[in-house]
């Protein structure tokens, strides 16, 4: 599979008077793992939700290789959308159905309108399903209805769902901010794997300093729907992440500053 750049120019989204997303150009490579952090209100959701234009702009564009994906429309829609699955905070699975179903949900973006009003799947598409279940450690639970998992689980299903997909990009909004520490883990290395072994693209919003330093390559940080910093985990120092979360915002964000000194120092000024 060719393997494109991913590249924001001048994107930007107004919400009446707030701009939310604003005047921000980035290029993001095939492979990496990128993670967003910001307080809330930054503008992260927004940011995602324009790349698989869940929500158009209102200014700038965005390119993947030589397609301009803001000017896509219909089929060419669809299938955008289908290259970069995106995973939300509250799973979005249908609770009255099974696990598998769930998951062959993930293929409805292959079928024509009526074999997906019927949900008929072949038999490779279900094979297809059992595996990324089984990848996620989910195949006992396949016949399972998705309302009786825990939400940890619940997100797992999700990830294999968003696999089926076979994206290029996968992108995840907040997709351990209601998970428990252990299954947080459990996400976060089912994106790492899915990003080292099959070379998908991930860009994960976060709102845990130590969850994006842990796993990213490169952290975007906003504010005000602006970059405000990008680059490695290594040169996100105490002093930048003063700026982007600013001293009031620090109450919301102390759980998750966990480096000491940081900690400390950013105590004292709060
Ligand atoms: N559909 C909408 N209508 C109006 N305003 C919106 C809409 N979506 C987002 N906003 C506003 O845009 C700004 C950015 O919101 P966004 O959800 O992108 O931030 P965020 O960084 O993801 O925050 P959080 O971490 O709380 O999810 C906020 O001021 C928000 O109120």
């Amino acid at each position: 599979m060719e393997k494109h750049m991913l590249s924001l120019a001048g994107l930007g989204r107004r919400f009446n008077a707030t701009r939310a997303v604003d005047n921000v150009t980035l290029d993001i490579r095939p492979g990496e793992f990128v993670g967003v952090i910001g307080r809330s209100g930054a503008g992260k959701s927004t940011l995602l939700r324009l790349i698989n234009r869940l929500i158009d702009p209102t200014a700038g564009r965005i390119t993947f290789g030589d397609t301009d994906v803001t000017a896509l429309q219909g089929r060419a829609l669809r299938q955008w959308r289908r290259d970069c699955a995106m995973i939300f905070q509250q799973f979005n699975l249908v609770e009255r159905l099974d696990v598998l179903t769930n998951v062959l949900v993930g293929r409805l973006a292959d079928h024509g309108f009526l074999s997906s009003m019927a949900m008929r799947f072949t038999d490779a598409e279900r094979t297809l399903a059992i595996r990324a279940l089984d990848r996620l450690e989910m195949a006992p639970q396949a016949l399972q209805r998705a309302g009786t998992l825990s939400g940890g689980q619940q997100q797992r299903v999700a990830i294999a769902r968003a696999l089926v997909q076979n994206p290029r990009i996968m992108l995840a909004d907040e997709p351990i901010a209601s998970l428990d520490p252990g299954n947080a883990t459990r996400v976060m290395e089912a994106l790492r794997s899915i990003n080292r072994d099959d070379g998908i693209t991930v860009l994960v919003n976060l709102h845990t300093l130590d969850t994006a330093r842990a796993y990213c390559h490169r952290i975007i940080a906003m504010r005000d729907g602006r970059v405000f910093f990008d680059g490695t985990p290594r040169q996100l120092t105490d002093d930048v992440v003063r700026d982007i979360y600013g001293t009031d915002g620090l109450a919301e964000f102390d759980a998750a500053i966990t480096s000491t000194a940081a900690h400390r120092r950013l105590r004292q000024t709060a």
